[in-house]
């Protein structure tokens, strides 16, 4: 019984995304546990993208007007064509004035506006539609057409990277508005009946919702190889300086503290030296792993570069990123292969009690620090105190 349940759950995950790692699955059911990273590039993303849709609605819209021109009559030709100009004019300026900011509300906007304009339109051109107008033939045949909208709309989600969570809402606002229109006998469409134009709808929906969930999983596994450093798995220089580049915009909008930290390992040269090339990452990863395990979930650590690592403690002013330091310390950064505790020189900033104008500031200063407790003598904190200035603290001692 165990075992046949053990294989239906082995089945049920192979047919999850295998790019992605069990720990990410989480991140395609909603956009919480998203990364700052992920937030930023999806962000840009789906604005980017929903300005290439009005792009190519704001071609198609004027255009399918000569068809219009050709089947209906004067009056109704030119409200149509009137709805279709202004339709075309509110995609020009979506594509104009619509610029990604990284930022998933703005992002959440676009969406909100791109399919806010074709629903407008879906609404005018079926009013006009149906004001007493008697179509026969071809006309009504490109009438029905108009009613096609909420099914290009639906179509149109799957090419954005979205959650679980995003699809269903989007999803659902869809066909809520499908239902309420069948509700309200506004419907145009000549289906055999209303539930089965609404049956394909919902269909779409679900091979949509699966397309853009599909996409996001790939875009979290690209993020993830773009951003992480291979041999540590922490966050890489590059993506370190966005991160940093990110809680600096967001210390100073909410005029908050920030601390960062410059960890440099002391004589790392000499692992490699005595013990080999391998040892000397393993020690890497270890000492990784250690700063890992006694960080609050909020701090970033990233490595950036050789045996450097910057350590980044938003909302945490001196005070508390010298705790925090210490405890990290207090529990070792791991040990050398001859057994001997691996130590580090490190270089302390904080945003506001240093007065940096900008986040290279508050690094080359860390970075100053942390050469300064090199110099001091290595297993050194470097920090600048309100009275004695810079100042450095032996880290073999118990309290800073
Ligand atoms: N094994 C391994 N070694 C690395 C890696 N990246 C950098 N290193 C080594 O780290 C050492 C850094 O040497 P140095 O800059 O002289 O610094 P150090 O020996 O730690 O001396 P101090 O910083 O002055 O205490 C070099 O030997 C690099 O080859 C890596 O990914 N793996």
């Amino acid at each position: 019984m165990t075992e046949s349940c053990d294989s239906f759950t082995h089945r049920l995950a192979s047919l999850l995304p295998s790019e992605l790692e069990r720990t990410e699955l989480i991140q395609l059911l909603s956009p919480r546990g998203h990364s700052l990273i992920l937030k930023r590039r999806r962000a840009t993303l789906i604005v980017n993208r929903v300005r290439m849709f009005a792009f190519l609605f704001a071609v198609l819209t004027p255009l399918w007007g000569l068809i219009d021109l050709a089947v209906f009559s004067y009056p109704l030709w030119m409200g149509l064509a009137t709805c279709r100009l202004l339709a075309c004019l509110a995609f020009i300026c979506l594509l104009l004035f619509y610029r990604p900011r990284g930022n998933m509300l703005d992002a959440y906007r676009s969406i909100t506006l791109l399919f806010a304009i074709p629903t407008l339109f879906y609404i005018a051109s079926h009013t006009l539609l149906g004001e007493g107008q008697h179509l026969t033939g071809l006309s009504a045949m490109v009438a029905t057409g108009y009613a096609f909208l909420p099914f290009v709309l639906m179509a149109g989600l799957a090419i954005f990277p979205l959650t679980v969570k995003e699809s269903l809402i989007l999803a659902s606002v869809l066909l809520l508005a499908q239902g309420l229109a069948g509700y309200l006998n506004w419907a145009t469409l000549n289906w055999p009946s209303f539930a089965g134009g609404f049956w394909l709808l919902a269909l779409i929906a679900g091979v949509t919702a699966l397309a853009s969930i599909s996409q996001l999983a790939f875009m979290i596994a690209l993020v993830r190889q773009a951003v992480r450093d291979p041999l540590t798995g922490i966050l890489s220089r590059g993506s370190g300086e966005e991160i940093l580049g990110l809680q600096w915009s967001t210390a100073r909008r909410r005029n908050t503290c920030l601390s960062l930290a410059f960890i440099d390992l002391d004589h790392f040269k000499t692992i490699n030296d005595r013990f080999g090339h391998e040892a000397g990452d393993r020690a890497l990863c270890e000492s990784t792993q250690h700063m890992l395990d006694n960080l609050r979930g909020s701090d970033s650590l990233l490595r950036w570069g050789g045996e450097e690592f910057l350590l980044i403690m938003p909302d945490t002013d001196l005070q508390q990123a010298r705790q925090a330091l210490q405890r990290l310390l207090s529990k070792g950064l791991g040990h050398r292969p001859d057994g001997q505790p691996l130590t580090a020189s490190i270089g302390l900033a904080e945003r506001c009690f240093d007065g940096c104008g900008d986040y290279h500031a508050l690094l080359e200063l860390a970075d100053r620090r942390m050469y300064m407790a090199k110099s001091g003598g290595r297993n050194q904190l470097c920090w600048q105190d309100e009275r004695e200035g810079e100042r450095l603290f032996s880290l073999s001692h118990p309290r800073p």
